[in-house]
């Protein structure tokens, strides 16, 4: 009964993510005095390592899966709690746990994070991949298989489908091009041959110390369900947080084929139906009756079944769902009063509060809804979320003690370095000309095989660029739309490769 009483905490983060482990240690340097509880459905955290600062906004640092034991040493004033949270109710500041304790809090911050947004929730062929369960699942299916379905067009889609071996894949993308997410066209044809070459073999597998969930916690079993996030149902059993930079390393990428990749790309297409091989066996017998498109000839039957709205049909083992992230709101946040989103999220201002009192939210689980500067937007990715998870903590902390903040710099420039068919690729500002209308030009360069240079233009000043390869333009171009100077006197000659652009504005 002891276990019931509430208790009350100055500070609790919700979720073991890279944005609720940077809120809490945070929170943890700037209140050592102060018990800082981190309430997490798994069993692992993420915490970030190796910060680097690249640059002004540019940002890189490995994430690392780790036991909350190492947190609670490095911060002694940090409680992870381990458990579901069942509910919380705002206005008596208090959370309900599925352990069935409550705890009582005076300033929270939500990290729940995300979920795949599967395009269906009816088939148990179509999985999404969010966390290391449903990676392993989908290591499990692709073991054992001849042919994937992948549907989606933006950072898991594009990792997908470069590192599967071993396995014939069908990319159906909704646009002209591939990685719409990330690029353009032309940024696309530049990545397009890299799908018909051999992946260059990997020297190292990992620098990093790696724990699963079973050093962590006892295995799951079939009845906690652990395993594939095949439904997008608000079910607090699935909760793992999203996956590290490498996750693809970690796991075997391959099908049951001796074939290399073979990719193929269906343009401007989306699902229509999902067919069990027996639905699809009826709808051929109905189609004699009445002539429809032919399905693909190749060898089945198989699993499942993909109609797709150009009229093809495709049978294959397993179908990846790549389709973007929901926020975890449901259904722990139900029955209270926030304001939420287009994209469902959590709305936050620009001190990352929701609408509730004392209530904050950082990461895939909100979106930002203060007037960003024109050179940034949100992406759900982890610099970001490490951004707001940090930056949430300072805000908690300013509201706390009544000091003002300003929104951080950080939010100015969107910036963000990855990696893509094993080109290095940097993404600044508006990249993709998001939201400029017809009002920009742009400029590029491109040397095949070794690197692509976009520049967006608006009104003779850089608001944007992608930039594929090792350009080592990153720092200048950063500069350049930082400072907004004025860039036509150059013309063309701003991406000339005799020109080190780097001494011409120093
Ligand atoms: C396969 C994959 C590859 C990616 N690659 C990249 C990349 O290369 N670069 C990049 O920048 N980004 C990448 N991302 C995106 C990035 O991982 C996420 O944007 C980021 O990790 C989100 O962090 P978060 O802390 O907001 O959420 P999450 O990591 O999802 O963490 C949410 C946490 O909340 C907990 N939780 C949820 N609900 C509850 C509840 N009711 N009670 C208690 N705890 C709860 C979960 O257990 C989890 O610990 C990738 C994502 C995926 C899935
Ligand atoms: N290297 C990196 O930076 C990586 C980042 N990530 C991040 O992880 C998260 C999950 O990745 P991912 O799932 O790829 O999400 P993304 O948001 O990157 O991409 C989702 C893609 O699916 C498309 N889509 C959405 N709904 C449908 C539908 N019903 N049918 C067909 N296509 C659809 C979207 O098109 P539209 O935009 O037109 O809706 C978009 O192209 C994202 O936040 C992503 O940024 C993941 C991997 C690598």
């Amino acid at each position: 009964m002891a276990d019931k009483i509430a208790k009350r905490s100055k500070f609790v983060v919700v979720g073991g993510g890279i944005a609720g482990v940077s809120c809490t240690e945070q929170l943890a340097s700037q209140f050592p005095y102060e018990e800082i509880v981190l309430l997490t459905a798994s069993p692992l955290i993420k915490a970030v390592t190796n910060f680097k600062q690249v640059s002004k906004t540019l940002e890189a640092f490995d994430v690392e899966e780790q036991p909350s034991s190492i947190i609670e040493k490095k911060y002694p004033n940090v409680k992870v709690i381990q458990s579901v949270v069942k509910q919380l109710q705002a206005k008596e500041h208090k959370l309900q746990m599925e352990n069935g304790k409550e705890l009582h809090y005076e300033k929270l911050c939500l990290c729940s994070g995300g979920r795949p947004k599967l395009f269906t929730h009816h088939s148990s062929h179509v999985l999404g991949i969010r966390d290391t369960d449903s990676a392993q699942e989908f290591q499990k299916r692709l073991s054992k298989a001849k042919k994937i379905v992948v549907i989606g067009n933006g950072g898991i889609a594009l990792e997908l489908v470069y590192e599967v071996e071993g396995c014939e894949v069908i990319w159906v993308v909704k646009d002209k091009a591939i990685g719409n997410t990330f690029f353009d066209a032309g940024a696309a044809q530049f990545l397009i041959p890299s799908m018909a070459t051999e992946k260059p073999e990997r020297a190292t597998l990992y620098k990093r110390t790696r724990y699963t969930t079973d050093n962590a916690a006892p295995p799951c079993t079939p009845s906690a369900e652990c395993g594939v996030q095949n439904q997008d149902s608000g079910s607090t059993k699935k909760l793992g947080s999203a996956l590290g930079p490498d996750w693809h390393e970690g796991i075997k990428m391959k099908g049951a084929y001796e074939v290399s990749r073979r990719v193929h790309v269906e343009y401007q297409c989306e699902v229509l139906k999902v067919y069990t091989a027996e639905e699809f066996l009826n709808s051929q017998h109905e189609a004699q009756q009445s002539p429809q498109p032919s399905p693909d000839p190749s060898s089945g039957p198989w699993p499942v079944y993909i109609q797709l709205t150009n009229g093809k049909t495709y049978g294959c083992d397993f179908v990846v769902s790549a389709t973007g992230v929901t926020p975890n709101t449901d259904p722990f946040l139900q029955g209270n009063n926030f304001a939420v989103a287009d994209d469902s999220g959590l709305k936050v201002d620009d001190h990352m509060r929701t609408s509730e009192p004392d209530v904050y939210a950082a990461g895939d689980v909100c979106t930002a809804c203060w007037e960003p500067s024109p050179m940034w937007q949100q992406m759900r990715l982890w610099t970001q979320a490490r951004q707001m998870g940090w930056f949430s903590a300072r805000c908690m902390a300013a509201d706390l003690l009544d000091e003002p903040i300003e929104l951080d710099f950080c939010f100015e420039l969107f910036a963000h370095i990855t990696k893509f068919f094993n080109y290095k690729v940097v993404l600044l500002g508006k990249f993709n000309a998001q939201g400029l209308g017809q009002d920009h030009e742009l400029l590029i360069r491109c040397t095949k095989e070794r690197e692509y240079v976009k520049v967006v233009l608006r009104q003779g000043r850089m608001v944007g660029a992608v930039l594929i390869g090792e350009t080592d333009l990153e720092e200048t171009f950063e500069n350049l739309i930082l400072n907004q100077m004025d860039l036509s006197p150059y013309g063309e000659e701003l991406l000339n490769p005799n020109i080190d652009i780097e001494d011409y504005f120093d």
